[in-house]
C-alpha cells in the first residue's frame, strides 16, 4: 500500500473510547505519523487535542479524508451510513476504510451501499474491548492489550488492505480473528448485546417501582456488578440493538424460555431443578473466567 510521505495519516471519525484508544495505541507503537480527528462535538475534539489523542481536529469528514491513508469510523453504528456517504467522493484511491462498530452485517451492507467503488479497501472490524465509559477523555493506551479483534472482510477486500488493518491492530497489542458478518452478529447477540439489553431493562424495571428510591439506597455490590453496563451510552446501544434486531430477538426468546422454566421451578418449589440449573451456570461461568484470564489477563 502506498502511504503518504512521512508516514501514515490516520483519520478517526468519532473520537471516543474506541477511536481514541486506537489512535493512542498506534501513536505509542509509532505506526502513525499524524492523526486527524473528526466529530460532531467541538468540546470533545478540543479535549482530544489537549490529551494528545489526536494531532488535529476537523469538523468536516469530507475534507479530512482527502489526506487519509487509513480511515477508522468509530461512531455509533446508526451514524455510519451517513459518514460513508459523506466520505465516499473524497477518499484517496489508496485509502483503507475500517470501522470499530459492534455489529457487522449492517456495516457490511452500508459499505456496499455507499462505498461500492472502494470495496477492495474496506475492512469491517470490531474490537472486543471497551467499557461503559465514552468520549475522548475515556480513551486509553492499553485498551486493546491482549484483547480480541474480529474482522469480517468482504470477498472484495484486497489482501493488502486486510493485512494493513491486521498489522495495526496487532501493533495495538490485540489478537485478530476472522469470521463472517453473520457469525459475528449471532455470537455477539448472545454474549454482548443481550446482556446489555437485560441490564438496561432490569434497572428500568426498578425505576418504575413505587419504592425505587429505597431499593437503590440499599443496592450493593451484587447490584453494581450486574448493572455496570446499564451505565453505557444509550445511543450506542439503541443503534446496536436495532442493527442486530433479528439475532437479538432470537436471543431474547431463548432467554425468555429459560426464565419461564426457572419461574416455574421457583413457583413449584423445585429445589433440585434450581440447584442443577445454578450449578450448571456456575461451572460454565468459572470455566469461562479461567479461559478469559489465561487469554486476556
Ligand atoms: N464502548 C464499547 O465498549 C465498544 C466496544 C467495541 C466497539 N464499540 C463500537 O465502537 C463505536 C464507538 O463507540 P465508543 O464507545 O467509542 O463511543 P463514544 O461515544 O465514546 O464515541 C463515539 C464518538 O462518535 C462521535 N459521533 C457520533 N456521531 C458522529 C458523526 N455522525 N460524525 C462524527 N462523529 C460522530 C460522538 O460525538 C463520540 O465522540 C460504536 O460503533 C460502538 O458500537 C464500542
Ligand atoms: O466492558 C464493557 O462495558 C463492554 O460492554 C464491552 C463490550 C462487551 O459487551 O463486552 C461492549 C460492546 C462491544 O462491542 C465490545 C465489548
Amino acid at each position: 500500500m502506498q502511504v503518504g510521505e512521512g508516514g501514515l495519516t490516520l483519520v478517526v471519525i468519532g473520537v471516543g473510547l474506541i477511536g481514541g484508544s486506537f489512535a493512542l495505541a498506534l501513536k505509542r507503537a509509532a505506526k502513525v505519523a499524524r492523526v486527524i480527528g473528526v466529530g460532531r462535538s467541538a468540546a470533545n475534539l478540543q479535549r482530544a487535542v489537549e490529551l494528545g489523542v489526536i494531532d488535529e481536529a476537523s469538523h468536516s469528514a469530507a475534507e479530512a479524508v482527502k489526506r487519509a491513508d487509513l480511515v477508522l469510523v468509530a461512531t455509533p453504528v446508526g451514524q455510519m451510513g451517513r459518514v460513508f456517504a459523506e466520505i465516499a467522493p473524497h477518499l484517496p484511491a489508496h485509502c483503507v476504510v475500517t470501522d470499530g462498530g459492534s455489529t457487522k452485517s449492517d456495516v457490511v451492507a452500508l459499505m456496499r451501499q455507499h462505498l461500492p467503488a472502494q470495496l477492495a479497501h474496506c475492512v469491517p472490524a470490531h474490537p472486543i474491548a471497551g467499557s461503559d465509559l465514552s468520549g475522548a477523555a475515556a480513551a486509553q493506551y492499553g485498551l486493546y492489550d491482549n484483547r480480541r479483534i474480529v474482522v469480517t472482510p468482504l470477498p472484495e477486500t484486497s489482501p493488502a488492505a486486510a493485512e494493513l488493518v491486521r498489522e495495526l491492530w496487532q501493533a495495538c497489542g490485540a489478537r485478530v480473528y476472522q469470521m463472517s458478518a453473520g457469525e459475528h452478529d449471532a455470537v455477539f447477540a448472545t454474549v454482548s448485546h443481550l446482556p446489555h439489553l437485560l441490564a438496561f431493562a432490569y434497572v428500568d424495571a426498578i425505576v418504575g417501582k413505587a419504592d425505587a428510591e429505597r431499593c437503590f439506597d440499599f443496592a450493593a455490590t451484587g447490584f453494581r456488578d450486574f448493572t455496570r453496563i446499564a451505565g453505557s451510552h444509550p445511543e450506542m446501544w439503541r443503534d446496536i440493538a436495532l442493527a442486530n434486531r433479528d439475532a437479538l430477538l432470537v436471543e431474547l426468546d431463548t432467554f425468555q424460555r429459560t426464565l419461564d422454566a426457572l419461574r416455574a421451578e421457583l413457583q413449584a418449589g423445585d429445589a433440585e431443578a434450581m440447584m442443577q440449573r445454578f450449578e450448571r451456570a456456575r461451572a460454565a461461568r468459572h470455566s469461562w473466567q479461567q479461559k478469559f484470564n489465561r487469554g486476556n489477563a
